[in-house]
């Protein structure tokens, strides 16, 4: 007790335990990385110099491009500075091969977002989107209410965000978050590492999105560090393993904080922003709040849905044991961290297409339909007798129409489903969704029909339906036994009981919506 009460405060709380790695903690990171090396999560040391050779070259344009806007606009011989600096996985640490790297402009005052787009003028959205000599960048832009930008300038002062347009705050938003999360955590690199095999397992057991209302980068890099704060001296096999304990048993929606908030009287407007579920009623809905640890403070994800909490929740009891197994010696690193199938978990599913009426080459489709397709999950939920819809994060091709997306919603209705009828949700997210085009993206062509699992396969390919690790309910074979016994509420969908009337209502009567 008395080594726990002088233990040094790593955010909002002690620490659980102090312990350090022992010998078995050890071997079981060295195979822990060595799987990571299997999966290909770390990128080949010429991709990392080709990416560190892109970024200086970018921070070099940007200087140039300042330097000279200033001389037309500054009679005086200034060095008006500016940079590109970089954000997301790929400050942190943890990005990998292929993945885009998220980058902002910081320019001084004189030079406004407009210059920005017009020097720039493909782009349209506040972040443009680019490949240079074969990396992916996002690049944000925020103009800073400085004469000069320094090339060490403090970002992580809360004072930088007065008096900057909102797009910029948010902006910088996202770079200031990177510094506090690396500052906020008692060891860097087991950080990196445990982020790095919980990003990969979320990827393969298709929770990790944002957008779908799963888990994004910076949710998962939350979970991590606050693990890390709350066993400070362990190593990543351990920290991967306590993730999942920690949050599998959280109490949602208490939410997850990294340092304490600090008020901002000083900055009103912005302080409106924070996350505060006694001043505004919609933070209060909120079923996972995993807050960003720089001000202002804001909830990472507010599109987490009943389905998707149950689906989180679900996922990381089963990674759980698996870390158990792991640990006894019975399962590997492997087995926790491979992909694993969709469509062996849902007898019932929906497939969701959308079509260009017109092809649009510079349209995403596909990324204007993910944001949106939660809002069909949402009307789903709504009905009381489906206990989880699940979309599948990964998007299909569709075989004979190139210009055709899809994707697959499985459904788990509760046990005493009956006369299951999901005409008048599909209608509305139809309409919904299909006037929202029309204004953004111009005319396309949803389809949505219900699939009976034997016959996705005139959807997708055998490859695909095949794709990935069917799921067992528990690794250990005594727990076998015992899982035949269990509920709805599980992952798997062979052993559950099928609402046999809800099945043949959706199969026999509705197939088309
Ligand atoms: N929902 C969100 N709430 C708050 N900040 C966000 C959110 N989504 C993105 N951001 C900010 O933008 C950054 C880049 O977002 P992105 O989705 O690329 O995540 P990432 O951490 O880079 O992970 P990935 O490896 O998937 O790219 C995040 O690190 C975060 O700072
Ligand atoms: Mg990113």
């Amino acid at each position: 007790m008395s080594s726990t009460m002088s233990a040094p405060t790593f955010g909002i709380s002690q620490p659980i335990s102090m312990d350090f790695p022992n010998k078995k903690d050890l071997l079981l990171n060295k195979s822990l990385t060595e799987t990571l090396k299997s999966f290909n999560c770390f990128e080949p040391s010429e991709e990392t110099s080709q990416r560190v050779k892109v970024l200086n070259k970018l921070n070099f344009l940007v200087k140039k491009w300042i330097h000279l806007l200033t001389i037309t606009r500054i009679p005086m011989d200034v060095d008006a500075g500016g940079k590109l600096i970089a954000f997301g996985s790929y400050r942190l640490g943890v990005h990998s091969s292929g993945s885009d790297i998220d980058t902002l402009v910081l320019a001084p005052r004189h030079v406004t977002r407009l210059d920005f787009i017009l020097e720039n003028f493909t782009a349209f959205v506040p972040i443009m989107t680019f490949k240079y000599s074969g990396i992916d960048i996002d690049l944000l832009f925020a103009r800073l209410d400085m004469p000069t930008v320094p090339d060490n300038i403090d970002l992580s002062d809360d004072n930088i965000l007065k008096n900057l347009d909102p797009e910029s705050v948010r902006s910088l938003n996202g770079c200031r978050v990177a510094e506090q999360l690396l500052k906020q955590v008692p060891n860097q690199s087991t950080f990196c590492e445990t982020l790095r095999a919980v990003k990969l397992w979320a990827k393969n057991h298709g929770i990790y999105s944002n957008a779908i209302g799963f888990f994004g980068g910076i949710a998962w890099a939350i979970l991590v560090a606050r693990t890390c704060q709350l066993y400070p001296n362990a190593a990543p096999s351990k920290l991967i393993q306590k993730v999942f304990f920690v949050f599998s048993t959280w109490n949602w929606p208490s939410p997850v904080i990294l340092k304490h908030m600090e008020n901002r009287f000083d900055m009103q407007n912005l302080s409106q922003l924070v996350w505060d579920p006694r001043r505004n009623y919609a933070d209060r809905l909120h079923l996972m709040p995993i807050i960003t640890p720089s001000f202002p403070e804001q909830n990472s994800t507010h599109n987490v849905s009943r389905s998707t909490l149950q689906v989180i929740q679900n996922e990381m009891k089963e990674a759980f044991k698996i870390c158990e197994h792991v640990q006894k010696g019975k399962a590997t690193w492997k087995d926790l961290l491979e992909e694993t199938n969709f469509f062996c978990k849902y007898r019932h599913l929906i497939a969701v297409s959308i079509n260009a009426e017109k092809e649009k080459e510079d349209t995403d489709f596909a990324g204007f339909f993910e944001s949106r397709i939660r809002q069909l999950v949402q009307l789903l939920e709504r009905n009381s007798q489906v206990q989880i819809a699940q979309v599948n994060t990964r998007k299909f091709k569709a075989p004979f129409s190139p210009g055709k997306s899809q994707w697959f919603i499985g459904l788990e209705f509760i046990q005493a489903a009956k006369n299951l009828d999901l005409t008048e949700e599909i209608k509305r997210f139809k309409k919904i969704i299909g006037n929202q085009a029309k204004e953004k993206i111009g005319t396309v062509q949803i389809d949505a029909a219900y699939v009976k699992k034997s016959k996705l396969i005139t959807y997708i390919s055998a490859a695909e339906l095949k794709r990935g690790k069917f799921m067992k309910k528990d690794t250990s074979p005594e727990k076998e036994n015992a899982n035949r016994k269990r509920p709805t509420t599980t992952q798997s969908g062979d052993d559950v009981k099928k609402p046999r009337t809800a099945f043949n209502s959706i199969g026999s009567v509705q197939t088309t919506f």
